[in-house]
């Protein structure tokens, strides 16, 4: 599928050996990779400073893939390059890949940083649910004086969360990875609609994206510095409930609308809880009263606190209890294990929702029907990441019949689409499901690529239902949006006619599924 809305990220990336030189700086190992491209340890040939190397490569790209990144890559060079505070990573240098023998990487360009130790994403993933992450009021003072930083210099992150907060061996906390950061044009700016779902501001989801992409704030990241406080003060729960990332931005959405309450984590300070539950303003005016820097402030005011209440032992195992009970009654999502591996949906410590395990027998794939026998818990484990009920695994498998036939290899190279749900790569970046749970996220795993395909159309499925389009033509629009975008889908009020075919397609395939 191709869409305008989501474009994102790469082809899998070739890696440069240990000892590549790149102006001065020699490669040791590779430390991770994201979305862009890899980071590598590093030092300075001269005099042994080490570093880290970010590789962005754009080389072997096709050219609406090279857009998309050449995009991110200059917005994060640009903000690299003025960023200078001792709670923004700092960049060295920005160099260019010579590597003429391995074409994807010749071109790229590097971007030489200080190197951490760890990311707190990765702190919080080794945490203790329930207690604090060592240092946590440092770390959300560091977090908030360089949040408060880019907001004066008329910047918005964009991408707050964890994984992107750097700790470096000398106790640094460096805000990272400046992709969507974006300067603000009065009041908001407007970066590609990525972010990750678990720090989106819930107003995200009522808002049309324009031309430019989606219309981001200072709120927003406001919005995201108190999940991300609530994270770092609980070791890691998230303050809204949920076993999936979806659910949880469900349940903000849910308490933005004001059906449901704010409950922060029971054991919290008091301070923190107020501090926090201004950040969660439900909407993005309520937020307009804190900025930044009035937090970052309020933070240093806190730093004597521990961020957490002694709370005796009988009283804790009744707030677990109370906790559990107030989350099974909002439960949003047909959670717990689906067996399909979705590790990186789940929230860290996020309690388990107990609801019906298993979906209503409507939507369900009949025995005789078509769908090959291995793919089928596959479907119906993406299917339950979806709470909306068009979304369910006679949909899916439809639309994977109209798209590839069920063929794992399929491809359409002249419009970017592969695997069995053809997904062009740089969108299926944006939403990527780890469904087989193997630790990668590859468009041409059929688990993968079909529960990324879930995500979306679920999102698909929001979309239309806010833009109020008749419901009982939402299969038809998900088709029509999963061929086009969601824009195209809005702004022409229905199915555009050039993928009337394919739509009528998929009908009859669901029509057959129902039965
Ligand atoms: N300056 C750095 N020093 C040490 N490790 C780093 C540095 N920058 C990034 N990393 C680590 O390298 C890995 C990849 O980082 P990168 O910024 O490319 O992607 P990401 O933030 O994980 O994902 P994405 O950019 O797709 O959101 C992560 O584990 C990150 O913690």
């Amino acid at each position: 599928m191709t869409s305008s809305g989501a474009e994102r990220g790469a082809l899998p990336t070739p890696r440069l050996p240990a000892g590549f030189r790149i102006q001065g700086w020699e490669l040791g190992a590779v430390i991770g990779s994201g979305g862009w491209g890899t980071v590598y340890a590093a030092h300075a040939v001269a005099d042994g400073t080490t570093a880290a190397v970010k590789v962005l490569p754009t080389g072997a790209l096709a050219p609406g893939q090279r857009a998309a990144l050449g995009e991110l890559v200059a917005r994060e060079v640009r903000f690299s390059a003025e960023a200078d505070h001792p709670h923004l990573v700092r960049t060295h240098a920005v160099c260019t890949v010579d590597a003429p023998d391995l074409p994807a990487l010749d071109g790229a360009i590097a971007l030489v940083m200080d190197r951490a130790e760890a990311s707190l994403g990765q702190v919080l993933d080794s945490a203790g649910t329930g207690r604090p992450v060592p240092d946590a009021v440092r770390v959300l003072r560091g977090v908030a004086a360089g949040l408060a930083h880019m907001h004066d210099a008329g910047w918005v992150h964009g991408d707050l969360k964890p994984a992107n907060v750097l700790l470096g061996a000398d106790g640094e906390v460096w805000l990272a990875d400046f992709g969507l950061a974006t300067e603000l044009d009065g009041t908001h700016a407007y970066v590609p609609p990525l972010g990750t779902l678990d720090h989106l501001p819930p107003e995200w989801w009522s808002q049309r994206t324009g031309s430019h992409g989606a219309v981001v704030r200072p709120t927003a990241d406001i919005w995201a510095f108190g999940v991300l406080a609530h994270q770092v003060l609980t070791g890691g729960l998230h303050p809204f409930p949920g076993a999936t990332a979806r659910a949880r931005s469900l349940a903000a959405q849910g308490y933005a609308r004001g059906t449901a309450p704010l409950r922060l984590d029971a054991g919290l300070d008091e301070e923190w809880r107020r501090l926090i539950g201004d950040c969660l303003a439900p909407d993005h005016a309520a937020r307009l009263r804190h900025t930044a820097q009035s937090l970052a402030t309020r933070v240093e005011g806190l730093a004597g606190a521990g961020g957490r209440r002694r709370i005796p032992p009988v009283a804790a195992v009744a707030l677990v209890g109370a906790a559990a009970a107030a989350v099974a009654g909002f439960a949003l999502f047909g959670g717990g294990d689906s067996g399909d591996g979705g590790g990186d949906e789940r929230g860290r410590g996020a309690p388990a929702v107990v609801t019906d395990a298993h979906r209503p027998a409507a939507g369900e794939i009949p025995q005789d029907a078509d769908v090959p026998a291995a793919l089928r818990p596959v479907i119906v484990n993406a299917a339950r990441r979806c709470t909306d009920e068009e979304v369910t695994p006679a949909l899916l498998a439809a639309l994977i019949k109209a798209e590839s036939g069920f063929d794992a290899n399929a491809a359409r190279p002249a419009s970017d689409e592969y695997g069995i749900a053809m997904w062009t790569p740089s969108v299926f970046r944006a939403w990527a499901v780890d469904g087989d749970g193997d630790g990668d996220k590859d468009y041409r795993s059929p688990p993968d690529a079909i529960a990324t395909m879930s995500l979306y159309v679920c999102w698909l499925d929001q979309r239309f239902k806010q833009a109020r389009l008749p419901t009982e033509d939402l299969p038809a629009l998900i088709a029509a949006g999963y061929r086009t975008s969601d824009r195209t889908v809005i702004e022409e009020g229905g199915v555009p006619e050039r993928v009337r075919p394919h739509v009528e397609k998929v009908l009859r395939f669901l029509a057959a599924y129902e039965r």
